[in-house]
């Protein structure tokens, strides 16, 4: 039925409009050539992408992997020319993008629906917008709602469909303008396990079956099994200190992917370990529009020790005390060291839940992560046994090492009434991240700096004040 659905579709799409022929397997579809992308900060611009070359070619799914803030959206955005690149240039079809890419379509994780229209008008509006007119809008947005499986819905408004359906109206609204590339943005992470499931498979059925209405896929995601499930080819980006790529995963499994094959757990384990383990990143040329030295991302660049550690170069991860000692218990419990992606398998967690409490162990000095394992050091084998009071002690002697809490402290100390304005740090802060990064680095720091009992916060005076024991 989807194959006839396809068919149908494909006939109407043609009679709507006349097409360049289909790119052959292997025609190179979209291509960055040095890429960077700068945004706009309070104190200048904030890199994120640097000097990014990549293809994508007919034929081929390529998956975006990488931790939170790598800039894989951006990426996307600027492949499909919603967003400018900083320099560097991207083609489609060889011709360099001077606005929005007339051969992609974009699913969203948020489906971006239109909630006063219907199904069937959401699905049209990709066609309104190309001017095609009325009736052929109408049969061609039918035939797309039936593909995807919304056949009856189309009178339907969105808030009456649960999340499955509604991500199926984007993608049927994608799919209908048949665009060479389809674009993803975690389109399936808004859904719950099953739904996910079920619509990720019947995606692939589709591209499977050779007759998809798309000539390739980019999907981002942070979900290394996705992406290995899903991807011919998975470009994995670092972040440190801005988006560049770290390594690219040829997947070569034969399609459908088998999940118990050894092969496939073989390349969650190599992807795993390029996302977590503390490989070098060249320091090169970045954004030419960037203020130099400027602007690091979440992420702490390697080999920098202690002493040369300050809150612009190591961001705090954003990890709760209580999520971070649960972890180190987790470990301590499997005798002091663990594989990282069994742990999350066994969790039932993803990568960007996880990654965020291994940095701050190892900022801490409380773990270390070699090849696939996290072993917890003395100090971190300590503090996870240890009763509440000591644990709090050495908690409180590491969290002395982490540069924004170490500048709160001694900032109070130096303060003739042991208090200062939140402002004062937000201030300093922002000069290297954004006010979102801004507010994730001050809660990290006052939800460590109280259970370490160096410094309160009052929230209605916007103040931080010395601990009685920290000021001794
Ligand atoms: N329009 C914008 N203006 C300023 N900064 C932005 C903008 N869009 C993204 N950023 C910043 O750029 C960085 C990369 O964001 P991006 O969304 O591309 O990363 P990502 O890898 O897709 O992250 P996630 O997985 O969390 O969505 C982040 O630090 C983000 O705060």
């Amino acid at each position: 039925m989807v194959l006839n659905a396809l068919r149908t579709l494909r006939t109407a799409r043609h009679a709507v409009a006349p097409r360049a022929p289909r790119p052959a397997d292997g025609e190179v579809l979209l291509e960055t050539v040095g890429l960077t992308k700068a945004y706009a900060g309070a104190d200048g611009e904030l890199p994120v992408l640097g000097g990014i070359d990549l293809q994508v070619r007919a034929g081929e799914v390529v998956a975006l992997l990488g931790k939170s803030g790598s800039g894989k959206s951006t990426l996307l955005r600027c492949l499909a020319g919603l967003v400018p690149p900083s320099s560097g240039t991207v083609s489609y079809r060889g011709a360099p993008l001077t606005g929005a890419n007339p051969g992609t379509a974009m699913v969203f994780q948020t489906f971006a629906l239109l909630p006063w229209l219907t199904v069937l008008q959401n699905v049209e509006l990709g066609l309104e917008a190309r001017g095609v007119p009325a009736d052929a809008r109408s049969q061609a947005a039918r035939q797309a709602i039936d593909l995807i499986g919304l056949d009856g819905f189309e009178s339907a408004y969105p808030k009456e469909l649960s999340g499955g359906m509604r991500q199926r109206v984007g993608f049927a609204r994608a799919l209908v303008v048949e665009p060479d590339v389809l674009m993803m943005d975690e389109p399936f992470s808004a859904l719950d396990v099953l739904t996910a499931e079920n619509l990720r498979g019947e995606l692939m059925e589709l591209w499977e079956s050779g007759q998809f209405p798309t000539r390739a896929i980019v999907l981002v995601t942070h979900n290394i099994e996705e992406a290995v499930l899903m991807a011919d080819r998975i470009v994995v980006l670092g972040s440190r200190p801005y988006g560049t790529i770290r390594e690219t995963f040829e997947v070569g499994l034969e399609r459908p992917r088998d999940r118990d094959a050894p092969a496939f757990d073989e390349l969650i384990d190599r992807v795993y370990r390029t996302m977590t383990g503390r490989v070098k990143e060249t320091h090169g040329a970045g954004p030419s529009s960037v203020r130099g030295g400027q602007a690091p991302l979440p992420g702490r660049p390697e080999g920098i020790g202690p002493d040369r550690r300050t809150p612009a170069n190591t961001p705090l991860p954003g990890a709760s005390v209580d999520g971070l000692s649960g972890l180190a218990e987790m470990v301590a419990h499997r005798g002091g060291s663990c594989d990282l992606a069994d742990l999350a398998d066994d969790l039932g967690l993803e990568i960007d839940d996880v990654l965020p409490l291994v940095d701050a162990l190892d900022l801490l000095g409380f773990a270390v992560v070699t090849g696939d394992d996290l072993v917890l050091t003395d100090r971190g084998s300590t503090f996870a046994g240890a009763d509440v009071r000591r644990s709090k002690e050495i908690f409180a002697e590491a969290a002395l090492d982490a540069p924004l809490v170490r500048l709160i402290t001694t900032s109070l100390r130096q303060s003739p009434d042991s208090t200062l304005r939140a402002g004062f740090f937000r201030d300093v802060l922002a000069h290297h991240y954004t006010s979102e990064q801004v507010t994730q680095q001050l809660e990290t720091a006052t939800d460590w700096g109280r259970y370490a009992e160096l410094f309160g916060y009052d929230a209605e005076r916007e103040e931080y004040g010395l601990d009685d024991s920290a000021a001794a």
